[in-house]
């Protein structure tokens, strides 16, 4: 019921790898072409001009949208085959306002002759990354100070962007507030889908001028890079995983995806990801575990208990 195809394009200087999921239309695909939306970023609603019939269908479809794609999905109504003109039955104007109803841009297109094609791509492509700026003014940093436009790719992924310029940013904010009864230690790893792949030479540098970027120096101590899985796990973390076996806030997403499970033997007190985190108290006395999905700075109020 989906097919998937992958594009990079460039737009406004920056490169971008589209994934493209092509939904099937009929019925009986749609339990799982549903399930695509959930993760969706934008979406294209097409009909065809001489169908009258799949244009009225575009409603049913901009509220499977409204149910299922995520807040903020980014959508462009195409009105395709423009090329069949003569056997036209839906007006570019009843596309126009549809279109204006929902507040989507509109194109006309044709797949057969390639005409606005690359238009409606882009255009949704742009309107993918403004929303993105979005996400990241909230966060109040701009798009120069991320360097946006030196980011290749996949550090578009917000997963790896969120995560990495957030977290280092609040390890940094718990360290300026609390600098002489907290001490935040940092160590990268590369056993999570090998994110961490500088030389140890080059995590500075990479801290400095990517992400977080702006010049990041970080005010805490990060070690050399180890892991924290597996038969060759620092002893620290061996300890910690041991007297803290899973992040209590987020028991169940341990390994969504085996193909990241790169080290050997595998342990139920593994760490799931990168930015897991560890509260220890002034004894030494290991406190809590802290899933990735846990905000770095919302731990503030257990060290606050703790000093
Ligand atoms: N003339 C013309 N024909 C087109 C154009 N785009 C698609 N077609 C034809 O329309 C038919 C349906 O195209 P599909 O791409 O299968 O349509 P779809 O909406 O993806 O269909 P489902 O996958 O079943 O949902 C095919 O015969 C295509 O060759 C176009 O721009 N112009």
């Amino acid at each position: 019921g989906v097919d998937f195809k992958m594009k990079t394009i460039e737009v406004d200087g920056i490169k971008v790898r589209i994934q493209i999921w092509d939904t099937a239309g009929q019925e009986r695909y749609q339990t799982i072409t549903k399930q695509y939306y959930r993760r969706a970023q934008g979406i294209f609603l097409v009909y065809d001009i001489t169908s009258e019939r799949s244009f009225q269908h575009i409603m049913k479809w901009a509220s499977d949208v409204d149910e299922y794609a995520p807040e903020g999905v980014q959508k462009i109504l195409i009105a395709n085959k423009a090329d069949e003109d003569q056997k036209r039955q839906v007006g570019a104007n009843q596309g126009q306002k549809l279109a204006k109803d929902y507040g989507m841009d509109f194109y006309e297109t044709s797949a057969c002759t390639n005409y606005n094609i690359k238009e409606s791509f882009t255009r949704l492509t742009e309107l993918v990354l403004q929303a993105h700026k979005k996400e990241l003014d909230v966060l109040r940093l701009s798009n120069d100070e991320l360097n946006l436009a030196d980011l290749e790719v996949d550090d578009l992924k917000p997963r790896i962007l969120w995560t990495t310029v957030r977290d280092y940013s609040q390890l940094q904010e718990l360290q300026t507030r609390y600098p002489h009864r907290l001490t935040v230690l940092a160590f990268p790893c590369n056993q999570f889908g090998y994110q961490e792949n500088c030389n140890n030479e080059e995590i500075l540098n990479s801290l400095k001028y990517v992400r977080p970027g702006n010049g990041f120096k970080p005010n805490f101590s990060i070690f050399q890079k180890c892991d924290v899985n597996g038969a060759n796990t620092h002893p620290v973390f061996a300890y910690l995983k041991e007297k803290l076996p899973v992040p209590d806030d987020d028991p169940t997403s341990f390994m969504t995806d085996p193909k990241f499970i790169i080290w050997s033997p595998i342990n139920r007190s593994d760490i799931a990801w990168n930015f897991e985190k560890f509260l220890i108290g002034p004894e030494g006395e290991t406190f809590k575990r802290y899933s990735k999905k846990f905000q770095t700075i919302s731990i503030e109020p257990d060290i606050q208990r703790l000093l």
